[in-house]
């Protein structure tokens, strides 16, 4: 029995307070927070999610503190009972600009502005990384900070002037992608292992980097969170506290499996594709080969037990009516993941290289046939990914002309936007072209599958960056650091998230 139900949300809390009854008759209905495929593992696990256990702290931080952290810290602070929220800054000139301001945060949505207030804020400093390592303050000799924190004789990690170093229990990450993980590490120190993260950025393969370089300790790694987001909006150019609400979309949330709790899954599905391969450089098996691979990863199961902080965070996001947030199973999220890398495959890199709006690339025969030439690429690549195996479908729902037509829906949709990375290139920022693009031809290459064209529009859209940082060099003088800036002096990538949008400027 299917209970899949697209956007499933809730509207407020039986109780008025919004702790413990969130959503309560949504079980009523044969609903559950994630959409589903097996009625028993349904129950079981909306049972679980809505059993009464009170959360630490309800603190939620919000770290990035552009357009899309501004959007959600705006919009939890708007619910009945809000959550605590902290917003950390990275920049000691913002924060001072906070506590000089009026501190409230303002969301404008077409003519309409509305201000709120009652936040804390924090400074965390991100650590500066060379060579995708990092490097100067912190470092892998930070301790990590107990969930309950207790006094130890040994050293205490030294916070930089003006951070805090408590314990931080639930995390959204709202940078770019190319900026997880130099914020992170900033606040590695106060995140443990019942912490949870949820993670909304673009693109693929940011979570994977920040298990090898921040969290590689699956024992003490936090639980993580992933959200798909289609809202568009961006931050006014002259205001660090307003964020405009330019396109209604959804945000679609869902638990990533944490290694400390695989659970197998209930039957042995039939592997479906790439069985017969032995290894990464093995090309591809031929269509319709369905040997198991002996060393690929054995299926486990799509539910798991809540965690008191992943269930209030999740629970927190869905009764927040204007982020239109629903939520979903790991296989489900990670499809629908694959759907939106697909659009920002094609959307995003080809409006760099046209320098135009999304609409530019509709409705021409000529980059008709450049969009399919990459799409063969990415839907042969989604279709033999091994995390896939398991799922049925994947061929028809991956389809090149199905993915054809999700692209050229978006780009209709959003035909008067300016693309994220487009916007990011204007600015001389770094792109998020290595989490999308760049993803495609790192998993063609572990499958024996050169993405040529994937590859030649990644080194495209890196080298017009290049081009347009040098120009935009050539102009800015090299000045001291006035009074508060930061001394590093860096535009960094983490900058990124100040300006631009998720979905694309307007
Ligand atoms: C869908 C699209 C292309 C909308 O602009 C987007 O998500 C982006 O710009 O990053």
């Amino acid at each position: 029995m299917s209970t899949l139900k697209r956007g499933w949300f809730n509207r407020g809390s039986k109780d008025g307070l919004g702790n413990e009854a969130e959503g309560a008759n949504a079980e009523d209905q044969g609903q559950g927070p994630f959409a589903s495929n097996s009625f028993a593992s349904t129950a079981h696990n909306v049972a679980s999610f809505y059993r009464v256990r009170s959360v630490f702290d309800r603190r939620i931080h919000i770290l990035g503190m552009g357009s899309v952290g501004r959007f959600i810290a705006h919009s939890l602070r708007g619910i009945p009972n809000p959550p605590p929220i902290t917003m950390i800054f990275h920049r000691p000139k913002t924060a001072n600009e906070w506590k000089k301001s009026a501190q409230k945060l303002q969301l404008v949505t077409g003519d309409t502005s509305e201000k709120r207030e009652g936040y804390e804020v924090e400074l965390a400093i991100p650590r500066p990384r060379f060579h995708g390592k990092e490097i100067g303050v912190g470092g892998d000799s930070v301790p990590r900070i107990e969930e309950q924190p207790r006094s130890s004789s040994k050293t205490p990690y030294q916070p930089l002037q003006g951070e805090s170093s408590d314990p931080i229990h639930s995390l959204i990450v709202c940078t770019k992608t190319p900026a997880v993980l130099s914020a992170l590490s900033s606040v590695k120190h106060r995140l443990h292992r019942n912490s949870v993260i949820l993670f909304l950025q673009n693109g693929m393969g940011a979570v994977e980097e920040v298990n090898r370089e921040v969290f590689p300790d699956p024992e003490t790694r936090p639980y993580y969170m992933v959200g798909i987001n289609t809202h568009g909006m961006y931050c006014p150019s002259d205001d660090p506290f307003t964020a405009v609400h330019a396109g209604f979309g959804t945000i679609s949330l869902g638990l990533l499996p944490h290694e400390r709790e695989r659970h197998p899954a209930p039957y042995q599905p039939t592997l479906k594709f790439g069985g017969d391969r032995k290894g990464p450089s093995e090309p591809l098996p031929a269509k319709g080969s369905i040997d198991p691979d002996p060393e690929s990863l054995a299926p486990t199961s799509v539910f798991q037990d809540w965690t008191p902080n992943s269930r209030y965070l999740l629970r927190t996001l869905l009764r927040t009516p204007v982020l239109c947030a629903a939520a979903f199973s790991p296989p489900d999220l990670l499809q629908m993941q694959l759907e939106k890398l697909a659009v920002n495959c094609i959307i995003n890199p080809l409006t760099v290289m046209l320098d135009a709006r999304n609409g530019a690339i509709l409705y021409n025969y000529h980059f008709t046939r450049v969009i399919r030439l990459l799409l063969s690429e990415i839907s042969l690549i989604f279709r033999n990914l091994p995390e896939l195996q398991y799922i049925p479908n994947v061929p028809q729902r991956f389809d090149p002309g199905r993915l054809e037509t999700i692209v050229v829906s978006v780009a209709h949709k959003t035909k008067d936007n300016i693309s994220s990375m487009l916007a990011d290139v204007r600015a001389g920022r770094k792109t998020e072209v290595d989490y999308l693009n760049g993803w495609i031809v790192k998993r063609g290459e572990e499958m024996g599958v050169k993405c040529l064209m994937n590859y030649m529009l990644l080194n495209m859209v890196k080298g017009k960056g290049g081009m347009i940082q040098m120009e935009i060099g050539e102009h800015v003088p090299f000045v001291e650091p006035r009074e508060g800036e930061d001394p590093m002096g860096i535009r960094s990538e983490y900058e990124a998230q100040g300006e631009t949008s998720q979905g694309g400027d307007r």
